[in-house]
């Protein structure tokens, strides 16, 4: 998951997109990137790494003007490797153009053989978001060819953009001498909101943390299929630009990618996440009894607020039995296994006094690739524990995401194919109590009855573009599998992003 922000002010915006951008870290830690303008001329610096790593006072200070753009990155395609993959990225043609992307393109491939063969346009990387930015501003050309530039003209390129780009995208865009551009594709796939500060400042962004923590009143959600176009005087325009948008926002934002203190698409993720802790509590009652367990302990840090209901609602201990290391980053959106697996000891110790002699039951938030839940459970055993059950707050993560969470095979996800007793001796637990997907959709659904739906689609294999087929993903796989492979042979890259600072 990656995060944007976009701003528009009467004063200089370098340090409010850095600061933006530490708010967003949780949804990118490989790479960051900061654009800003000055009298029609941008002004860029983005690099591999954590915002704190890849921004000196120097890089600030070159950063002048009072409009620009900021991107954390968490690659989902192309290369994760590649610094010339961390964006913003820019185009000179028409007018000037930066782009940030939310998001992973599911026709990227065919898109950019069409964009050099019919609209003669050359992409440099692998990136699905320098395709993106290109069909952006081919479609602005066509909209705008040999006449300045009007604000209806902006919502025609969205609408053919709409009709060109498949997958997910929540974009930002600062087009030089006119403004910010935001939208949304036609299901809402990735979160987006708009708020304003008292000095008139408008900020577009993934969370609505970032408005609030960077003192902006959060005034609404970008709606799907949605543009939203904000002029260099601070004044919004907003149109519907997609034929039949509806909302099924990514259910994974609420299970674990956002912040807990972010509201997306008017549902609270933290209210979403206690949800489904006493949506849980009742799967567990009808497999454990309560009485068996003596305490009930979080895997940190997502999984927090599910397990205090959780606990809560039966009547057990709550007890923090693991220490997270705050210096080491999420492991699950770290690129390769290797990383994670290392990371997950180096991240989380145990309290052993919670531990020795007990029947413990911890809880996750969601079990991908079973690294975090094996190392854990052994970690437990060792401290002494006497019974380790583990329940998670979603239910098994069986299919492929092609929508922007890397999780690209199913081979990797331990329980793509198997039964959830086969993924228990796996993990090696001794009891293993899962979500069901009609629970979590309704735990969470019920916060918004406004929702169409969710993309569900690593839980119920449900693709809502309705687009994806078998070689649509095996497709997404085989580029995703030769990534893999190069982090895992590269031993300098080991658990803490930063730790070369
Ligand atoms: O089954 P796995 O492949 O291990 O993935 C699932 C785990 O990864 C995430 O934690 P992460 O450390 O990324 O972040 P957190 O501190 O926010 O929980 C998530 O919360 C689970 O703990
Ligand atoms: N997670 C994301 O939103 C990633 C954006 C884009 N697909 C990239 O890989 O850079
Ligand atoms: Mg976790």
């Amino acid at each position: 998951m990656c995060g944007i922000v976009g701003v528009v002010s009467n004063a200089p915006v370098n340090q409010l997109i850095y600061d933006a951008l530490l708010l967003l870290q949780h949804r990118g830690q490989d790479a960051a990137g900061i654009v800003t303008q000055l009298e029609r001329k941008f002004f860029m610096h983005k690099a591999k790494g954590m915002v704190r790593d890849v921004f000196r006072t120097r890089n600030m200070r070159a950063l002048p003007g009072t409009v620009g753009l900021g991107q954390v990155r968490y690659p989902t395609a192309g290369n994760a490797y590649s610094e010339e993959e961390a964006q913003p990225f820019y185009v000179n043609a028409p007018f000037g153009l930066v782009l940030v992307h939310n998001g992973n393109l599911t026709n990227a491939q065919a898109l950019r053989a069409e964009l050099f063969t019919t609209d003669h346009r050359h992409i440099n990387t692998d990136s699905d978001s320098e395709v993106l930015l290109n069909v952006l501003a081919h479609e602005l050309e066509r909209a705008t060819r040999g006449v300045p530039l009007q604000v209806e003209d902006l919502f025609r390129a969205v609408a053919e953009v709409h009709k060109r780009v498949r997958g997910s995208y929540a974009v930002i865009a600062m087009i030089a001498g006119h403004g910010v551009l935001a939208f949304r594709d036609p299901y809402g796939i990735r979160p987006l909101s708009l708020g304003r500060g008292k000095d008139g400042t408008v900020m577009v962004a993934s969370e609505t943390v970032t408005l609030e923590g960077t003192g902006h009143v959060f005034e609404r959600h970008v709606a799907p299929g949605e543009a939203v176009f904000i002029d260099l005087k601070g004044q919004v325009h907003a149109r519907q630009c997609a034929e039949n948008a509806r909302l099924f926002p990514c259910i994974f934002e609420f299970v674990y990618l956002a912040r807990p203190d972010s509201v997306l698409d008017g549902i609270s993720v933290y209210q979403a996440r206690l949800n489904l802790g006493e949506a849980l509590a009742k799967r567990v009652v009808s497999t454990v009894p309560p009485n068996e367990i003596d305490v009930i302990i979080p895997i940190p840090e997502s999984s927090r607020p599910s397990a205090t209901q959780l606990a809560q609602l039966l009547g057990i201990p709550y007890r923090e039995g693991f220490v997270k290391n705050r210096y080491v980053g999420r492991t699950f959106i770290m690129p390769g296994q290797g990383v994670r697996k290392k990371s997950v000891r180096q991240k989380l110790n145990v309290i052993a006094s919670e531990f020795k002699g007990r029947n413990v039951m911890l809880v996750d938030d969601s079990i991908v690739r079973g690294t975090t839940s094996r190392e854990i459970v052994q970690m437990a055993r060792d401290a002494g524990a006497k019974k380790v059950y583990l329940a998670s707050a979603a239910p098994p993560v069986r299919f492929p995401n092609v929508y922007g969470i890397d999780m690209p095979t199913a081979t990797e996800l331990v329980a793509h194919g198997r039964t959830v007793d086969e993924v228990r001796e796996i993990i090696g637990c001794d009891a293993l109590i899962y979500q069901e997907v009609e629970g979590m959709k309704r735990a969470i659904g019920s916060l918004n009855p406004k929702l169409d739906g969710f993309d569900a689609s690593c839980f119920d294999g449900v693709y809502v573009t309705g687009d994806i087929n078998p070689d649509d993903i095996a497709r997404i796989n085989e580029a995703r599998i030769g990534q893999e492979d190069a982090l895992e042979e590269d031993t300098s890259r080991l658990a803490l992003p930063n730790a070369e600072v």
